[in-house]
């Protein structure tokens, strides 16, 4: 059962959602530019959940509450620079994992694209949050909660995506430095991230295990020698601002080295583990959108003088979504509460993830089936939900 606090925070996510996201979604789709709507995430506190209470995390929770008291979005930001700061350090809070897919579910429910744009720092703090010393948490952490900046994680690579233990992008060290020589991509965040985490190759011996030969960076975003790629022109989810991004001989302190040296391949999925389950949730959330879409469109459109809800074809289909997301669902939350009991999840979250976004892609594909005609059209929001799904 959720809590109270649990109950406020998924409330006010749904709030945001449905009066802000939802109508600028096709906006957004359409021109793929970057949501202004970010600031107002961050203001809110949707933005850097897990970043802890010592880095200066969450004192915007105040402003979910007021948001959630029914105060308008604007007055809030209007005084979130000065009296919020005041008040952060009685006020400030880091979220589980579990607050995390309650606030992912909802944001997605009104664009996944948004979503993954307002929620992309939280995969490149995972890193940072597990691994990273005080001083590192402090220095990259603290500054996200000042003003509302983006990071990005640069794991995958045009030749490694599932597979991370294929990555190729080399650091060298030399003296208290590493240079870093390689190729991301598919990066979320890589056209405006403050920084990066980078995972690389330290171990030059082929024999070496993944958990032995990688480690993870935190890069300064202005570092000489990063090359930001084009923006990519997605199927779905096309604000989300993802790139490829080539590092050209740069160097790194030595000192921003996540953990030690060859620790990478286990604190990179020490993030998977945090953040697999808030992908599940978002893909939840476009199941749920996709399913409220299809059950009010099939009571208001009448085919052979019934509502087409009354047609068993649809009926089933329209209960197969509602089984699958109430599973799915379900999914997620265990494993999000198991990370969050400080057991090891790494088999729920991934169960959570597969079968989330399959149930996303059946679900919308199904909403559009349900729309006929009109689900092929750009003026109904389903087929956006089914190209954000894939
Ligand atoms: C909300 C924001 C959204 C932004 C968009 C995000 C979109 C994304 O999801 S981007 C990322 C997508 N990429 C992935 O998910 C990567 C998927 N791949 C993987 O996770 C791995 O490569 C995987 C699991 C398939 C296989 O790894 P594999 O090479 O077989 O390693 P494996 O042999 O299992 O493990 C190697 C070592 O790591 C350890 N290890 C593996 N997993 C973990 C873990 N979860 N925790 C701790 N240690 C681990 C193993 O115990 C082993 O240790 P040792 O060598 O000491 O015995």
């Amino acid at each position: 059962e959720l809590s109270d606090d649990q109950r406020s925070i998924q409330e006010s996510a749904q709030r945001f959602a449905r009066e802000e996201i939802l109508p600028v979604a096709a906006h957004h789709d359409k021109t793929g530019e970057i949501p202004l709507l970010i600031k107002k995430a961050w203001g809110l506190g949707f933005m850097n959940l897990h970043v802890p209470q010592f880095c200066g995390g969450f004192p915007f929770c105040l402003g979910l509450f007021l948001n959630y008291i029914g105060l308008d979005i604007r007055f809030i930001l209007s005084f979130q620079t000065g009296i919020f700061y005041l008040l952060s350090p009685i006020c400030g809070m880091d979220f589980g994992s579990m607050e995390g897919c309650l606030i992912a579910e909802e944001l997605a429910y009104g664009c996944s694209g948004i979503s993954t744009a307002v929620l992309a720092n939280d995969l490149a703090q995972a890193p940072v949050i597990y691994a990273g010393n005080k001083e590192q948490r402090k220095k990259y952490l603290g500054r996200m909660i000042e003003e509302p900046l983006a990071c990005a994680y640069g794991v995958t690579e045009p030749e490694a995506g599932s597979d991370v233990a294929s990555i190729q992008t080399k650091a060298v060290k030399k003296g208290d430095e590493y240079v870093i020589n390689g190729q991301k991509m598919w990066i979320t965040n890589a056209g405006i991230a403050d920084w990066f985490f980078v995972l690389a190759r330290t171990s030059s011996d082929g024999g070496s295990p993944a958990s032995k030969s990688l480690t993870g960076f935190i890069v300064d975003g202005d570092s000489p020698g990063i090359v930001r790629g084009k923006k990519e022109i997605n199927m779905g989810q096309r604000c989300s601002d993802t790139r490829g991004v080539t590092f050209e001989d740069v160097v790194v302190p030595a000192s921003n080295v996540l953990g030690q040296e060859g620790a990478g391949f286990k604190i990179a999925m020490g993030a998977f583990d945090k953040t697999r389950s808030a992908i599940g949730a978002g893909a939840i959330g476009l199941a749920q959108r996709a399913l409220d879409e299809a059950s009010k469109y099939s009571m208001e459109r009448k085919t052979m003088g019934v509502p087409i809800a009354k047609h068993q074809a649809v009926m089933f289909m329209l209960a197969e979504m509602a089984m699958s997301i109430e599973v799915g669902r379900m999914s997620v939350w265990r494993a999000a509460w198991t990370i969050d009991k400080g057991i090891r999840n790494t088999y729920y979250a991934s169960i959570a993830k597969a079968y989330c976004s399959d149930i996303a892609n059946k679900c919308a594909t199904d909403a559009v089936q349900i729309f006929g005609g009109n689900g092929f059209n750009t003026e109904y929001p389903v087929e956006k939900l089914m190209r954000d799904a894939k």
